[in-house]
């Protein structure tokens, strides 16, 4: 069995992660494993363990990521940061507020360790990596490749991510085990201020102009903002990207809008636009929030090349 490198993300659900931790580092303790344990101290840490992991110990030890959606993007973003050509499957255990990737791929809920460890290690053993559609974004101004597990979005779910990490509501609702609120609560603060902009897209190749986006987001899967179902026939195993575009007439429709998509009727509506495809070209000129993977891009111009790739996870879900 190989070595476990476990990266734990103790600041994840406002810090609740720290606690279920406890319960893995005593089980750990009490096991024959052969293992290490890393926690994290600074936002960055876990992409530079994950960059040095790939690149000097893949070879002889397996990486367990521990903590929500961000830490597993850093991750992600630090192995493949390697350029290596052989990039080696990762573990992950959900301990996140939003935790849209564990419920988009139906990651079991429970977080007893005897439950889980001995699961994950068998699978290791195995080498049943489950391969899975990740998003790789090229920043044409900054020169920059980065990669997202969930969604990329501008505009309103951008400011709404914004919004919910400067506030006090996301700790509180993560004391309370109700996290996956956070975003849903400091939504209504982001409708009073969040503007139209304009937005133009190359959809595999053809070009389409829209002048009245409110929220866009791109996504690997159905999820966003901690389990909104976005995009429920978007497949996190097509090879594909998705993606939605939701236009802003006057506040009343928005309204109606955001409504249709809490019950899964917002396909229909004209304001909405929805697409599958290979690679998008995106151009949204004035500033605007973003994030990627619920993480805060700050506010921008954008001018984006976006494709989906694969990578391999190894992953305990709700029903094998
Ligand atoms: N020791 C640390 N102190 C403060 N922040 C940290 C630390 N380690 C990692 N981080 C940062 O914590 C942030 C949040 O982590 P993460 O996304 O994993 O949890 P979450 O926000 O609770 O979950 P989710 O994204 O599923 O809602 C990330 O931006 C990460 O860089």
């Amino acid at each position: 069995m190989k070595r476990l490198i476990f990266l734990v993300n103790p600041a994840a659900q406002s810090g609740q992660a720290a606690q279920i931790w406890q319960s893995f580092a005593k089980y750990l303790e009490q096991s024959q494993l052969d293992y290490q344990v890393k926690i994290s101290k600074n936002a960055k840490d876990i992409y530079d363990w994950a960059y040095l992991w790939q690149k000097h110990d893949s070879a002889s030890s397996t990486l367990v990521i521990f903590g929500g959606d961000g830490s597993l993007n850093e991750a992600v973003n630090g192995q493949l940061a390697t350029g290596v050509a052989n990039i080696a499957p990762i573990a992950y255990i959900p301990a996140g507020s939003g935790n849209d990737f564990a419920r988009a791929n139906h990651l079991l809920k429970d977080q007893q360790p005897a439950a889980i460890i001995p699961q994950l290690v068998a699978k290791i053993e195995q080498g049943l990596a489950t391969e899975l559609d990740i998003a790789q974004v090229f920043d044409r101004t900054q020169k920059t490749t980065e990669y997202f597990v969930n969604n990329l979005g501008i505009g309103f779910d951008a400011a709404t991510v914004a919004a919910t990490n400067d506030s006090t509501i996301k700790r509180f609702l993560n004391y309370l085990h109700l996290g996956q609120l956070a975003y849903f609560v400091t939504l209504f603060s982001v409708l009073r201020t969040q503007d139209t902009f304009g937005v133009t897209l190359r959809v595999d190749g053809k070009l389409v102009q829209m002048n009245k986006s409110y929220l866009l987001t791109f996504s690997n899967h159905p999820y966003f903002g901690g389990g909104v179902n976005i995009m429920p026939d978007a497949d996190s195993t097509d090879g594909k990207l998705d993606l939605i575009v939701i236009e802003k007439n006057n506040m009343w429709q928005l309204l109606r809008t955001l409504v249709s998509v809490l019950k899964g009727k917002h396909y229909v509506l004209p304001e909405v636009h929805r697409y599958t495809a290979d690679k998008y070209e995106l151009i949204s000129p004035r500033l605007e929030f973003g994030h990627i993977d619920g993480e805060e891009l700050g506010v921008h111009a954008f001018e984006l090349e976006l494709k989906s790739r694969k990578h391999q996870f190894f992953l305990l879900k709700e029903v094998e």
